[in-house]
């Protein structure tokens, strides 16, 4: 059998080799982003309270607040939620009447809900009312700061920003946070590539541009504008590296040429403009002449620079260039951000359902259905094909020899 590459790399240690090279690459600095933009991208710091929460003493509870043990009060008024300082302090034996939120005057010593409560009826404004009930010092007043105090540190670095984080920030006192989005720069190579419409004669539509904006964003990373197209020539392989470099893009992402045809000049083209290559093809199916090289560093052996753009050569093929993208090129985005390796494997773990063959050096990437604790292949997952990657949840990882039935997962990017 024709393999190819000479040091081809096993699975589990290129993508370890990935996570290396991104986190020593690192991201171009954090950009301060509004909380609206920021959603999916990577925290660049760690998140500080400016205010505490709760804020103020609030009511938990819609009621009175009370003053003194009890077991009546007089009602002195009524707060509502954002009137600030509505109500002076309580004297023992008072209470005002209080809506959930709004802030616990000084004096009070718990809430008595409304349902707890027996009232004898005032003039209708709460004041010349009387309220009754049994309380506990302190019940149902969230103290200021209880849950978070100003200049807590809530979130470290290189958490990922959900919808969470960002009420959390909000309510944080934030508007913009600092993150981290690596640019992408993407290369589609092919004389027979067609960029839109249905392929002429001779022709294949471009299928891996237009995977790679959901492919990179799902790790907070974004392209850096649309995918350039190049025809198969070394001069214009090289020319788009060095443009890449000089723009200070943080990931080129180079699309077919990866193997050892004629035509394919990328491993001449990373010769040519200095690079070092770090991975030279990886002993997995589909994916194996993917690719992992940086622009950074004197292109001496060993010598990757400080912070160099990083090349990620996906094979043609659009299924392997997908399992190239989980293989190489997710791990290093996520460590170029800070981010853990949550992207990492499943144990392990998973029944395989029905019969899968082992490649006797490589480990597959199977396209599999996830549902009720098994994994289902779906077919359809030849590296030429998305047919079956798209009906699936995630590629179960059969390594060399598998005699199942329990695999790893790796979950597809959605
Ligand atoms: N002698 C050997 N030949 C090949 C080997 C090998 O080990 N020895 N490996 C094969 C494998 S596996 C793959 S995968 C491909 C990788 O090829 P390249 O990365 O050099 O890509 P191309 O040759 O340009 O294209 C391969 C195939 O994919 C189609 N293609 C390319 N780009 C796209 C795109 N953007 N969207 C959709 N389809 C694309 C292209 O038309 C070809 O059919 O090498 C094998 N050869
Ligand atoms: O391994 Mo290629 O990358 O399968 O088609």
């Amino acid at each position: 059998m024709v393999r190819c590459g000479n040091a081809v790399m096993p699975w589990a240690q290129a993508r370890e080799e990935a996570r290396r090279l991104g986190a020593r690459s690192g991201c171009s600095g954090g950009r301060a982003v509004a909380l609206g933009d920021a959603l999916g991208a990577v925290l660049a710091h760690e998140l500080t309270a400016l205010v505490g929460v709760p804020p103020y003493d609030a009511a938990a509870m819609d009621g009175y607040a009370v003053a003194g043990p009890g077991p009546e009060w007089s009602v002195a008024g009524r707060i509502l939620a954002g009137a600030a300082d509505a109500v002076g302090r309580l004297s023992p034996g008072q209470a005002v009447e209080i809506a959930t939120g709004a802030q616990v005057p000084e004096g009070a010593d718990a809430v008595l809900p409304y349902e707890h409560a027996t009232t004898c009826a005032g003039d209708g404004s709460g004041a010349g009312s009387r309220v009754r009930g049994e309380i506990a010092a302190g019940k149902h007043v969230r103290r200021a700061g209880e849950d978070t105090l100003v200049g807590d540190t809530v979130v470290p670095s290189g958490t990922t920003v959900t919808p969470a984080l960002i009420g959390l920030a909000a309510s944080l006192g934030h508007d913009t946070l600092l993150v981290c989005r690596p640019r992408v720069t993407v290369l589609v190579t092919g004389d027979e590539i067609a960029a839109s419409g249905r392929p002429g004669r001779g022709q294949v539509r471009d299928a891996i541009g237009p995977m790679l904006p959901g492919i990179v964003s799902s790790v907070g990373a974004e392209p850096a504008g649309e995918p350039r197209f190049l025809p198969d020539a070394l001069e214009s392989m090289a020319a788009a590296l060095r443009a890449a470099r000089g723009e200070g893009t943080d990931v080129v992402v180079v699309c077919g040429a990866s193997s050892k045809g004629p035509a394919d000049h990328l491993r001449a083209a990373l010769a040519e403009v200095g690079a070092t290559i770090v991975v030279d093809g990886v002993a997995c199916r589909p994916g194996h002449p993917q690719l992992l090289a940086s622009l950074g560093g004197t292109g001496a052996p060993g010598d990757l620079g400080e912070a160099g753009t990083v090349v990620v050569g996906l094979p043609g093929n659009p299924n392997a260039a997908l399992a190239a993208a989980t293989t190489l090129l997710l791990p290093a985005l996520r460590a170029m951000a800070g981010a853990p390796d949550t992207d990492g494997v499943l144990p392990p773990s998973m029944r395989v359902k029905g019969a899968v063959e082992p490649h006797a050096h490589d480990t597959r990437l199977v396209a599999v259905r996830v549902s009720g604790g098994q994994a289902e292949p779906v077919g359809y997952d030849r590296p030429g094909s998305l047919r079956g990657a798209a009906l699936a949840d995630a590629y179960a990882v059969i390594p060399p020899g598998w005699s199942g039935p329990y695999a790893g997962l790796l979950w597809l990017p959605r």
